[in-house]
């Protein structure tokens, strides 16, 4: 297997992911089901320069799919049009890009937490209740939230009062725009958080408000998890099936990008650098700790996760290995919730077995989030490093997140670019934004000529002694 540069774009925001369909390296699919204007726009825009850098990326091994109206896609996410199909030059607008990045959220302070909490657990994409019970949703999320948020507190409390995520993830938004402009595809870039502010909601108000007109979906999670991507796609996909505006906006969600060169080796490159720092590099055990899922996602909703870190994993020491790093590794998953069964090994219970082999050296990666957070800052940081020294582990390191490393923003902005091309409206109508709102006027408009006529014609008199004649 071996790296590739492009991601995986959704072409529902309803897919239902299954690890097989997902073992090629690279796909990439339209999102909605029509074109667009907007999007044939794109290749006749005046301003073609801009749009050639999109549209010019290709692959060394491009894979080729197709979406549901026939439109094929090479893996670089370029799209072409079957023989025959006509290119409109009717549209001249100005193209407005948006990227919007998605991410879980975290409590700014800690008054924050309990109703941060209350959020997640009020999501059926993490508390997952057979259909029958989900009245029990709320007051469940209620009840687990004021139970934990005390041991939350503690956590957050002890890395500054709060989550870290919502500076990072605006500095790498700011990161992403930049790049972006570098390239010379200028965008606005939003953040669009779960569980806390800014919402999604409140993203989306404001794409609404600067009248973007294609839209690049990107989470900030390299795998995709039903609990994380597919917990946000599905909260986007109810806003924009019941948004006029949102319904007719060319949108290209990225579902995952573990697999892309520019992320691996940013990957790689944190590994070996933090390697350097241990007394006997080649000695150093690395230790990959994911963020853990109930085994029911894999096993039961088809959750490729697991799948998918597996693969991860395998890419980023391929791509070690090609450097000359030869180290052993594992993979364990770390902070479960809860009395059901997570994915296994737990990274609690590999560290003390690792110590009792006698292992002496281990290099933490934290590998499922882009951020520090809570997890890597406490639980990693702290709770396992103590775990890992009490157990016989003598020199402990850990990789940081990524953050806004350079190479690892510039890829995530050839991923939009890339994604760019493949964005289509959900809405089956020809119609465009203007012509939306003039439907609405139009409507408006019968219906009062509709109603008054109506009225007039109750009024008359041959149907007032009609009414007068059934009544009596
Ligand atoms: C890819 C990353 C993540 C997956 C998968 C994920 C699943 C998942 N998480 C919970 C429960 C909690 N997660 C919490 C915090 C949290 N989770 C992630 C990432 C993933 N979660 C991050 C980055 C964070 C930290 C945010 C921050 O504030 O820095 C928390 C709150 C913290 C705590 O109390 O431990 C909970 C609870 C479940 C149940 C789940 C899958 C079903
Ligand atoms: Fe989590």
């Amino acid at each position: 297997m071996e790296a590739a540069t492009s991601s995986r774009i959704v072409p529902q925001l309803n897919i239902n992911q299954n690890s097989a369909s997902l073992r090629p390296r690279a796909k990439m699919t339209s999102f909605f089901l029509k074109t667009s204007k907007v999007a044939v726009a794109l290749h006749s825009n005046s301003n073609d320069e801009k749009i050639s850098i999109a549209r010019g990326l290709s692959l060394s091994r491009p894979i080729q799919t197709k979406d549901l109206v026939g439109r094929t896609y090479s893996s670089s996410g370029v799209c072409t049009y079957p023989e025959g199909a006509t290119e409109s030059n009717s549209h001249t607008a100005e193209e407005k890009i948006g990227v919007m990045l998605l991410n879980l959220g975290g409590p700014d302070t800690l008054n924050d937490v309990q109703p941060f909490l209350y959020n997640l657990f009020a999501d059926p994409d993490i508390i997952r209740l057979p259909r029958m019970f989900r009245f029990l949703q709320r007051p469940l999320a209620q009840l687990i939230s004021v139970l934990r948020a005390p041991k939350s507190k503690e956590g957050y409390a002890s890395i500054g009062g709060g989550s870290p995520l919502r500076k990072i993830t605006d500095e790498q938004a700011n990161a992403i725009k930049f790049a972006l402009e570098a390239k010379e595809v200028p965008a606005n870039v939003y953040v669009a958080m779960r569980y806390w502010h800014p919402f999604t909601e409140e993203a989306i108000h404001q794409i609404k408000r600067d009248r973007i007109t294609r839209l690049v979906v990107l989470p900030l999670y390299p795998q995709y998890s039903i609990s994380t991507t597919g917990s946000s796609v599905r909260v986007l996909r109810d806003m924009f099936r019941d948004d006029i505006f949102l319904s007719r906006l060319p949108v290209a969600i990225i579902q995952s990008w573990y697999q892309r060169e520019g992320y691996i080796k940013s990957m790689a490159d944190l590994i070996q650098k933090e390697l350097q720092i241990f007394p006997d590099p080649k000695e150093a055990m690395i230790f990959f700790s994911a963020h853990g899922v109930p085994v029911s996602y894999v096993e039961d909703a088809g959750d490729p996760y697991k799948d998918q870190m597996e693969d991860c994993i395998f890419l980023i020491m391929q791509e070690l290995k090609s450097r000359g790093v030869n180290n052993d590794h594992t993979l364990a998953f770390q902070s479960r919730v809860g009395p059901v069964q997570w994915l296994k090994p737990y990274t609690d219970e590999v560290l003390v077995e690792l110590g009792q082999q006698g292992v002496k050296s281990l290099l933490a990666v934290p590998i499922s989030f882009v951020s520090e957070h809570i997890e890597t800052l406490e639980e990693i940081d702290m709770e396992y490093k103590e775990l890992a020294l009490e157990s016989g582990i003598v020199n402990w390191g850990r990789v940081p997140a990524l953050n806004c490393t350079p190479s690892f923003i510039t890829d995530l902005a050839d991923a939009v670019i890339e994604a760019l091309p493949s964005a289509m409206a959900i809405s089956t109508s020809d119609t465009t934004s203007e012509e939306a709102e003039n439907d609405v006027v139009g409507y408006a408009v019968k219906l009062f000529f509709g109603s008054f006529l109506a009225f007039i014609l109750l009024l008359s008199p041959k149907v007032i002694s009609a009414f007068r004649t059934s009544i009596l």
